[in-house]
């Protein structure tokens, strides 16, 4: 009969692995008094390091070393070549020599984990030189009580000769090239292997290592007592679990088990953990490889919040010497409160990872009343709080008792049957989207398990629309998330998964945005296709919905990944499909440039000249419009004519036919769509210029001149910085580049046209300072507000005063700042009300003057980033007043005579006087009284424009409000209309 599993008996297995052992140890003998001074019969003493000529006279004593196979020793230098030395052959005349070997067996005691006395027996000295190795093998035993080798490498310069050492899947691998004297030992269980040596030469010595032979062998294998017990303790708690099913009598489906040292967040991993903690997870991570349950790691923490005795200190803090915000010892430290009564008590996982430390949940409450049950220790996971938790403390607050919250951390390992995980895992609370995305990476990995494959697809199932829920895709950086969903994917396409594939497909399909994502997915298609495990027919159709939920355009990419080899189906499914559903999508409204190159691009990927000319031209033929789209197909059809691959002549006569529609039926003002970057770019427009030139269709491109300029008064302010100015930057080139003079008059027009409504919309004239004293009144008829209204709207009162109460004051300042007032509001703090003081600023004068002059700058960063040889050219006589600017300075004339009309004004008062605005603010502002009622800042110019280059300066507001200028000679066309007062 079984014995009973004991949450005990499995604490006791754990806390007797006591040594952190390794399959194998290196170590470093520097300090270690080691130089053998070794004596070879027939050579005297060795020399170290070892010099050139005696490794020579080594060799030559030598002989080729043999290996074990089964019972043979034999002589295979493909497997095998070394020289050797026995022991017989050679000595150690340094007496010290003894010592330092019983020193180095208690090094490879404490590095492979045994407890009982260890020996080395010398065995063979070795000579590696150039292209020696020795492949991978395990050790024979060869003297009683053997269980492995120590390797001491002796100082012999050399490069190569790694020694590999592999173990359950972990590996080692120590460069004897890089640290002489050093030694390795291992276990006889461990296969190793010693890497071709590349030059010099590697000398080491071999030991066998040896324990008392009544003694039980160690061995790198789980036959070590402790784990055994353990083993048969973990496997008896998963069989009653299993007996009992989930009834009364139940065994928990998780323990905690309290490591021995404290890790933090950042720290928890395997690799991280110290000795016996790293021991006992080792062998609890090798047993979890047999059995029905699974180890994680895990951060735990308790929050206590309750009522702490009446502190005294709180007391003594507030009557007399102020208020203190933090209690806090001599050393800074928060001082300790113990709680009275815990109010509140909550326990979670704050951080949950997986044996590598890939975190797997975080913030995670779980049940904080029987965490004491689910510890093997079988104690509150937490330790004494006085010197271990967090804690904050508020003070006695006069309606309530003074209270503390703590905060107590530890460190846990969970087991969790594997039947429990899943419930495990998600449990606790709604699972966050990034939280849903880590887990899914850990199904991702067990579907690649046969065991646990059918649990980990199940879970992807059901994890994914959680993981990609539209508004919370960005959860995670884009870049790690899209490695998430590709990882995932790539998953599901290599268990032919594909009903699961379609299904994570649809849930991606909001993805739109993420071209990588989609590029990334179609290279996976292609890698997958290229295995030829592929069943396309599968997925093609979700495949086609990825392509469609983006725009044409965005197609080039992925497609260009997929190159399909010719004649596969998937080539036939592009060839029909996508090519078919690329130009029905065309056909709809709102396409642009790149959606007309990727068309013809998919055309000449997969289909030829003809079906163009059958399909695509009806289309552009009723496309004129979308002068974009239309451009972007031409252009790349004319491209691969070039190429060969399309009829020349004829791509050229359809361009030619094209292009003057696309002409006719330019509008400039109204088609706002076309002319943004995104339907159509300014360099494209500028080819097209280029292209004229090439062939000669001068008539189009006067035309189109010509259209430019009569229309450029209608550009919307937003299209000047977004296509025109940049326009005009790539027309430069293009006409440089066809050798074409700038001052040709054609390109004069154009580029004095856009620049003139450029100064005229964007920087406008430099804004007219306000002086009057009248306010906009606030929205409010209270009495109060009447009264302030009365302030506000009158010319001549320049600060009010307003004795009310608080809530009042404060009523009128809200109202105030609800308006942005030209206003600063103070209270004045006697008498009784306390009296709000209002008074009248010119500080808008100084905004807009400053916002002006940001536009001024920037137009001239525009100028000298043309350039001013080329802008003299292409602006001829217009050079100077275009770029000088000065027309839209207020008071340009006469710097000087501002000087004196200031003065003037402090003696007047009333009349409104113009001149810098700072200066004008600063020194007038509180004397200023004037009549006019007019806001200066009415349909000022310059908002947002998207000029490249110069976003930075926040130009925003409202140009749509601007007064738009009718008329259509250039020349006339500086004048615009100003609300504000000109005294020019
Ligand atoms: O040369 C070494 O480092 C290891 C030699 C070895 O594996 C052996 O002698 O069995
Ligand atoms: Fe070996």
């Amino acid at each position: 009969m079984e014995q009973k599993f004991k949450k005990s008996d499995l604490l006791d297995a754990l806390e007797a692995i006591k040594v952190s052992g390794s399959f194998a140890s290196f170590s470093n003998m520097a300090g270690v008094s080691c130089n053998p001074s070794i004596f070879v019969r027939g050579i005297g003493m060795i020399k170290t390091p070892l010099a050139e000529d005696q490794a020579r006279q080594l060799i030559r004593q030598a002989r080729q070393a043999p290996y074990g196979r089964r019972c043979d020793t034999i002589v295979d230098t493909s497997v095998r070549n070394t020289w050797e030395l026995d022991a017989t052959q050679f000595e150690f005349l340094n007496p010290h020599w003894t010592t330092t070997l019983k020193t180095c067996c208690k090094t490879v005691a404490r590095g492979l984990g045994i407890t009982s006395p260890v020996s080395a027996e010398l065995y063979k000295m070795l000579v590696y030189e150039k292209g020696a190795m020795f492949k991978a093998h395990t050790d024979t035993e060869k003297i009683p009580g053997m269980f492995g080798t120590l390797v001491i490498c002796l100082p012999s310069p050399h490069e190569g000769g790694d020694l590999v050492l592999k173990h359950r899947g972990e590996k080692k691998v120590f460069k004897t090239s890089e640290i002489q004297p050093s030694l390795a030992c291992w276990y006889s269980d461990v296969l190793h292997e010693v890497l071709p040596v590349t030059s010099g030469y590697r000398w080491v010595l071999t030991y066998n290592l040896a324990v008392s032979p009544e003694l039980p062998r160690p061995s790198a294998g789980l036959v070590r007592d402790e784990n055994r017990v353990l083993r048969h303790t973990l496997r008896r708690w998963l069989e009653q679990r299993k007996r009992h099913g989930a009834g009364d009598q139940a065994e928990a489906d998780h323990f905690y088990y309290l490591l021995d040292h404290e890790y933090t967040e950042a720290s928890i991993s395997l690799r991280g953990l110290k000795t016996t903690d790293l021991a006992r997870l080792q062998c609890l991570r090798a047993i979890s490889a047999e059995l029905e349950f699974d180890v994680f790691l895990a951060v735990l923490e308790k929050e206590e919040m309750g009522e702490t005795a009446y502190d005294y200190n709180d007391y003594r803090g507030r009557g007399g010497y102020g208020w203190y915000d933090e209690d806090e010892d001599e050393d800074g430290n928060k001082s300790w409160h113990e709680l009275d009564e815990v109010l509140d008590r909550s326990a979670s996982i704050l951080k949950l990872v997986d044996l590598d430390g890939h975190t797997l949940r975080t913030d995670m409450p779980i049940d904080g009343a029987h965490i004491c049950d689910s510890t093997l220790q079988n104690e509150d996971p937490f330790e004494d709080p006085s010197d271990q938790g967090e804690r904050d403390y508020e003070p006695y607050m006069g309606n309530s008792g003074p209270s503390a919250t703590h905060w107590y951390r530890t460190t846990v390992a969970v087991l969790v049957a594997r039947d429990a995980v899943n419930t495990f895992l998600l449990g606790g609370s709604t699972l966050r989207s990034s939280e849903a995305q880590t887990l899914l990476q850990y199904y991702a990995k067990q579907c690649l398990e046969p065991k646990t494959r059918a649990t980990g697809l199940q879970m992807i199932r059901r994890l994914a629309p959680l993981a990609w829920k539209p508004p919370q895709y960005y959860a995670q950086t884009p870049s790690q998330n899209r490695a998430i969903v590709l990882t995932i994917l790539e998953t599901i396409l290599q268990l032919h998964e594909y009903a699961l594939f379609g299904d994570v497909l649809a849930i991606l399909r909001h993805l739109k945005d993420d071209d990588d994502a989609c590029a990334g997915l179609f290279t996976l298609i292609n890698a997958a296709a290229g295995i030829g495990s592929l069943q396309f027919e599968r997925i093609d159709n979700s495949l086609l919905e990825c392509l469609t939920s983006r725009p044409v355009g965005n197609w080039k990419q992925p497609m260009t990944v997929l190159c399909p080899v010719p004649g596969s189906d998937i080539e036939v499914w592009a060839a029909t499909e996508v090519v078919k559903v690329c130009l029905q999508t065309c056909q709809k409204t709102g396409v642009g440039e790149r959606d007309g190159v990727a068309a013809v691009f998919l055309i000449r990927q997969y289909q030829d000249w003809d079906y163009l000319k059958a399909n695509l031209l009806p289309i552009l033929n009723e496309k004129v419009a979308a002068s974009g789209f239309m451009l972007g197909a031409l252009q790349e059809m004319v491209k691969y004519a070039a190429e060969g691959v399309f009829n020349l002549a004829e791509c050229l006569q359809t361009y030619k036919k094209l292009a003057k529609q696309i002409v006719n039926t330019l509008n400039i003002a109204e088609d706002k769509s076309v002319f943004s970057p995104v339907r159509l770019s300014p360099v494209r427009l500028a080819d097209f210029f280029g292209d004229c030139i090439r062939f000669g269709w001068d008539d189009i491109s006067a035309h189109l001149g010509l259209n430019i300029a009569s229309q450029a008064t209608r550009i919307p302010a937003p299209q000047l910085g977004g296509f025109w100015i940049p326009f005009i930057e790539h027309l430069l080139q293009t006409l440089k580049d066809a050798d074409v003079p700038l001052s040709t008059p054609r390109y004069q027009d154009i580029a004095c046209a856009i620049f003139e409504v450029f100064l005229d919309k964007f920087v406008g004239k430099e804004p007219t300072p306000n002086t009057s004293l009248r306010r906009p009144r606030v929205d409010c008829s209270c009495s109060d507000c009447v009264w302030l209204n009365e302030f506000l709207e009158s010319s001549d009162q320049s600060v009010g005063n307003f004795p009310v109460a608080k809530a009042r004051r404060r009523h009128l300042h809200n109202m105030l700042d609800g308006v942005h007032a030209d206003v600063t509001h103070l209270t004045e703090r006697h008498g009784s009300p306390y009296t709000l003081v209002v008074t009248k600023t010119f500080k808008e004068n100084e905004i807009a003057k400053k916002k002006w002059s940001k536009r001024f700058d920037a137009a001239k960063q525009v100028f000298a980033k043309l350039g001013e040889v080329q802008l003299r050219a292409l602006l001829g006589d217009e050079y100077d007043k275009i770029t000088g600017m000065e027309h839209l300075r207020l008071r340009y004339r006469s710097r000087a005579s501002l000087v004196s009309k200031q003065a003037q004004s402090e003696v007047s008062r009333t009349q409104p006087v113009l001149g810098s605005q700072q200066q004008q603010a600063r020194v007038l502002a509180p004397l200023l009284m004037s009549q006019s009622g007019l806001q200066q800042n009415a349909g000022q110019p310059g908002s947002s424009m998207g000029l490249p280059g110069v976003g930075a300066l926040g130009f925003g507001g409202a140009a749509g409000a601007l007064p738009q200028v009718a008329g259509t000679k250039r020349k006339a066309q500086t004048q615009r209309v100003d609300l504000t007062e000109d005294s020019e």
